[in-house]
């Protein structure tokens, strides 16, 4: 399409005003015939000449410091009361003014409708009818023979998806237009232009005067279709063709098209009609679309694990791929599932072997690597999965689990190949410049193998969602698993430390403390008596005989002897006194608090008591010899033991079963 194209339809006229709209400086050649006012070449004309001082003022008042009119002005033709209406914008240093003739159309009837038809497509609850409703109402205000819709695929294929037809024209629904017929340039003009009217493709064109007057008229309405939309128009037995872009969120949707087999006016009033109509269906469509997306998100949110399971303990991935999978498949129109996390596989349904998975995996974390899904519908003839053996699939969508910064895991789905049929209205590869041809009585058509169904915008987000999910509930039970395995290794520490301390402090077989810890407790005491003055005493007693008992009655009797004794002992102390195993048969008894005569005391009601012992066994008493010694300063556990044992070896050589107290003079 040129840029400068300076030939225009000839169902209206068109004035270049100067940048202030003073004067006309190029005009089209019809301006005579659709106003009466000539305007020879060469004249500087003044736009009030022409357009009168009334309308020209209101004109200008109206465009300053604007691009372009609000909305169109309506005037009447003085020579013979023809009711006609300008619009006008601005384009570079020039101010371009559209005249079009406006009929005797009702307009209150056509308001009427408009207001019905409105409604109509707000009550639609599908696509399928809005769109149907549609085509049916334009139809109704333009008469067209045939007015269709035609929706663009990811690589600017249209399919004609609603369609009204007369028979004049034949149907074209469910046929596909390659996406050669909508060049770049053209969807660029919809995105400008959302409306093209061409009453007449045949018409001879209409050229500016002075011819080739040097301003850009692409924005102008009245702009004579390129020769190579002629043909096309002509090359589907078109002369009159009307159309209304139909914008998504993004980019185009679509169109509408409306197509007649003769030239076909349409009057503005129809024409803005026609394009409130598709602007109302345009949002309705929308809306419709982002509630069916909700909804399935929703469905998809409902299956996630982790809301679906915060109450209770976290799942394994295998269980969540057991317990999910079947209807991740469904969600997803899949008929294989496989997660990869931590290096381990599980997989449900028609999947690749484990191998072929593993290598997948290899080659994603290369190549992609940002953090959105990955997805094909043709996995033979992607570079990543072509040399993968993957027999029975065609479609694949990965999406990446972010688990930390270093690992990933991910969620795969598979899908089986779904041949389709498409039916061209014309062949997709066929030149432009080939041969006219009649409309498809039997359309073209192709047969689409090796592909999967596509994956669709909203399915890829709804896996991204998943897969979040899936992320937090793999390291929720990561968590919940360390959590549990550090349990079980604190219980086992601390039992081995409780083994551990039982072992360093207490005697294996009379359960009592034992040297280390008696030592231990006889430091601390000392300590204490150096600093606060206490007195402490010790006694290191030995039982009488003892290898006697061995000699008698066994070695294993001599130890319950022991034990027995140990235990009257010890449970015959006050708190504050301790019991400690010395060696062999000899044990020490730590009274804290104790001087000299309460220490003789209690040696005294020991000895008394572990004569009372009566052992099975044993006919004879079981008796001990007592060493008493008691703290005095410059004392250490030392030879405060060596005291107490001088004074025991006495009470030993002095007969036995007796208490000896240290005397001063040792140390
Ligand atoms: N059954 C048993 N015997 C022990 C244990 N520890 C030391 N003995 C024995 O105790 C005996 C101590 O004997 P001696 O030191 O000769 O003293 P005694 O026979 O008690 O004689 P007096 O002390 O002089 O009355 C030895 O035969 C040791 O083998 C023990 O844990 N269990």
């Amino acid at each position: 399409m040129s840029k400068h194209h300076p030939l225009l339809q000839s169902f209206g006229a068109l004035l270049v005003l100067d940048a202030d709209s003073r004067r006309i400086q190029a005009v089209s050649s019809n301006l005579a015939a659709l106003i009466g006012i000539s305007v020879s070449e060469g004249h500087d004309q003044t736009v009030s000449g022409v357009l009168g001082r009334r309308l020209s003022q209101r004109m200008r008042r109206e465009l300053q410091g604007q691009q372009r009119l609000a909305g169109p002005l309506t005037f009447t033709r003085p020579a013979n009361s023809t009711r006609l209406q300008l619009y006008a914008y601005r384009t570079g240093m020039h101010v371009v003014v559209e005249i079009e003739p406006l009929n005797s159309l009702g307009k209150r009837r056509l308001l009427g409708t408009v207001n019905e038809r409105l409604i109509r497509l707000a009550e639609s609850s599908n696509q399928e009818e809005l769109l149907d409703c549609l085509v049916r109402a334009v139809q109704e205000l333009t008469a067209h023979d045939r007015v269709s819709i035609c929706h663009f695929d990811s690589d600017w294929n249209g399919l004609i998806v609603a369609e009204a037809c007369t028979g004049r024209l034949p149907p074209l629904l469910g046929q596909r237009f390659p996406a050669n017929d909508f060049p770049v340039t053209l969807r660029c003009a919809y995105e400008r232009h959302p409306v093209r009217l061409i009453q007449d493709v045949a018409a001879p064109s209409e050229h500016l005067v002075p011819s080739g007057y040097p301003v850009e008229l692409n924005d102008s309405f009245l702009r004579a279709p390129a020769p190579e939309r002629q043909y096309y128009l002509r090359r589907l037995g078109v002369r009159g063709a009307f159309s209304v872009a139909i914008h998504g969120d993004t980019a185009l949707w679509g169109l509408l098209f409306c197509h007649s087999a003769l030239p076909h006016p349409v009057a503005p009033p129809v024409r803005d009609a026609v394009r409130t109509l598709v602007q109302m269906a345009t949002q309705r469509l929308l809306l419709l679309r982002a509630r069916q997306e909700a909804r399935y998100l929703q469905r998809v949110q409902d299956s996630l694990v982790l809301s679906a399971n915060s109450q209770l303990e976290p799942q394994s991935p295998h269980q969540l791929l057991l317990e999910q999978a079947d209807t991740w498949m469904t969600l997803f129109r899949a008929h294989g599932v496989t997660l990869w996390a931590n290096g381990s596989i599980f997989q449900a349904g028609n999947t690749p072997t484990p191998e072929a998975i593993s290598q997948f995996v290899v080659r994603l974390k290369k190549a992609h690597v940002h953090s959105g899904p990955w997805c094909t519908r043709d996995v033979e003839n992607e570079p990543l999965t072509s040399s993968l053996a993957m027999p029975g699939q065609c479609g694949a969508l990965a999406v990446p689990l972010l688990m930390s910064t270093s690992q990933r895991g991910w969620l795969l789905f598979f899908r089986p190949e779904q041949v389709e049929t498409f039916y061209w209205a014309m062949q997709p590869k066929m030149a432009p410049q080939a041969p006219l041809m009649t409309l498809p009585s039997a359309a073209w058509h192709e047969e689409v193998v090796g592909k999967s169904e596509a994956w669709q915008r909203v399915e890829r987000l709804a896996a991204m969602d998943l897969g979040e999910d899936l992320t937090l509930a793999i390291s929720a039970y990561e968590i919940s698993s360390l959590n549990m395995h550090l349990k079980r290794e604190r219980k086992a520490l601390a039992e081995a430390n409780k083994r551990l301390e039982q072992l360093a402090h207490f005697d294996p077989l009379t359960q009592v403390w034992n040297r280390y810890r008696i030592e231990q407790a006889i430091d601390a005491e000392i300590v204490a008596a150096k600093r606060y003055g206490a007195t402490c005493a010790l006694m290191l007693f030995d039982v009488d005989h003892f290898k006697q008992i061995n000699d008698t009655h066994g070695h294993s009797v001599g130890d319950d002897v022991l034990v027995s004794l140990a235990r009257l002992v010890e449970g015959s102390l006050r708190g504050c006194d301790h019991l400690g195993r010395w060696g062999g048969e000899e044990f020490v008894v730590l009274a804290t608090h104790s001087d000299m005569e309460a220490a003789v005391v209690l040696a005294e009601r020991l000895r008394g008591l572990v004569a009372t012992l009566h052992i099975e066994a044993i006919a004879q008493p079981i008796t001990v010899s007592i060493g008493v010694a008691v703290w005095r300063p410059g004392d250490s556990c030392k030879t405060l033991v060596a005291r107490a044992d001088v004074a025991m070896y006495r009470a030993k050589r002095s007969g036995r079963n007796r208490v000896e107290v240290a005397t001063k003079e040792i140390f």
